[in-house]
């Protein structure tokens, strides 16, 4: 698998895609991503766009049906390539369809949110939202993923805060990256790659997610349930902010640690800490997390940046930290 990452990179696909030598290649995107960046790809490569419209409510099975009848449609074998080009429902979709269909064809990732750039191509998990998050899914890596950091110019500023929630989780993991955000002055190509880093050095050691990789979830068990309760209204990356809140929460009522610190960094990055949720609805969500066990909750839990442990907690103490977060205003 080849990583890319560099300004302006977008400009060699036509050289990664010769080397690969696909059968076919179909460009996998959205409508927003049609009108700004699928022409530097089409002026380059001959490939059959195909366009989904814009939103998580997509992510789905009928998504990837309608796909999969697109790729019969124009003849797609095992040596096509499938290209995603997007944020991370792009990436999530079309890995997910390069995985599944005929057991699987060449896929390359081009991710154009910050959010996606640091950690939804990166990684090798796929999935679609299936009466929870990513409930269907599965583990295919692609055989490149081009970062251009140059994509982020047309990215609204919504979405760059959006990318800082999995930015500020990967702070709370590593050391390094903690003192890089303390310090944080713009986005570049540095921070995008130790990001990258961290993450690769998981999925290295654990793809499957047997062990080590499920620290990569750290924020994701209340987040993934904030996500659901809105209708997936509430974006990913806050919704993984609110989760880091409740993860620092519980994990000061349950080992010590400072929540401070995590406050801290999602202030600096004006993410958001509370929800306007029933506490009761969030639980319920999270007994049908991938991480819950036979309906017992379980948090990746901060004891001190750049260390967190994986454990079970008593339903009584998630319930104290979500009433204890719950919002009154209208703005979640
Ligand atoms: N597979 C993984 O490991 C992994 C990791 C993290 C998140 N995810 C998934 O990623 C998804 C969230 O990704 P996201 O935050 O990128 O959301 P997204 O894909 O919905 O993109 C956010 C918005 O930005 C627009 N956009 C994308 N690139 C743009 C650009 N360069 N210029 C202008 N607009 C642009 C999109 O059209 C969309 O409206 C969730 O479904 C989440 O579950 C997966
Ligand atoms: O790559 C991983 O592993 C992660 O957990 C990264 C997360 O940021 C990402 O949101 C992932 O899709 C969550 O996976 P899930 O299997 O818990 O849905
Ligand atoms: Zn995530």
């Amino acid at each position: 698998m080849e990583i890319i990452i560099k300004k302006g990179s977008i400009k060699k696909l036509k050289s990664i895609v010769d080397e690969l030598s696909p059968y076919k290649t179909a460009v996998i995107t959205n409508t927003t991503l049609e009108k700004l960046w699928l022409d530097k790809i089409l002026d380059q490569i001959n490939a059959v766009p195909i366009v989904i419209p814009d939103g998580e409510e997509f992510k789905s099975l009928e998504t990837a049906q309608q796909i999969w009848k697109k790729l019969i449609e124009i003849s797609f074998t095992r040596r096509s390539l499938i290209i995603g080009l997007g944020g991370g429902v792009m990436t999530d979709l079309a890995a997910f369809a390069a995985s599944t269909f005929m057991r699987g064809t060449y896929l390359g990732l081009i991710p154009t949110t910050l959010l996606a750039q640091v950690d939804a191509a990166i990684g090798g998990k796929t999935g679609v939202n299936f009466e929870g998050k990513n409930i269907i899914g599965t583990f295919y890596l692609p055989n490149f993923v081009l970062i251009d950091p140059e994509t982020l110019k047309t990215l609204p500023e919504v979405e760059i805060v959006n990318g800082f929630g999995e930015v500020v989780k990967y702070g709370i993991l590593d050391s390094r990256v903690y003192k890089k955000l303390k310090s944080f002055r713009k986005i570049d190509e540095e921070l995008i790659r130790e990001c990258v880093n961290v993450k690769l050095r998981i999925v290295e050691e654990d793809l499957r997610e047997s062990g080590k990789r499920r620290i990569l979830n750290l924020g994701h068990t209340a987040g993934h349930a904030v996500e659901k309760a809105s209708n997936y209204r509430v974006k990913h990356g806050f919704a993984v902010a609110i989760g880091l809140m409740a993860s620092a929460l519980i994990a000061e009522k349950v080992n010590g640690f400072d929540s401070g610190k995590v406050e801290e960094l999602l202030d600096k990055f004006s993410l958001p800490k509370r929800h306007s949720f029933e506490p009761k609805e969030l639980l319920e969500a999270m007994k049908i997390d991938k991480k819950a066990w036979y309906g017992r909750l379980v948090f990746i839990l901060p004891e001190e940046i750049g260390k967190v442990t994986i454990r079970e907690v008593e339903e009584k103490i998630v319930l104290a930290v979500l009433e204890a977060m719950k919002n009154d205003s209208r703005d979640n």
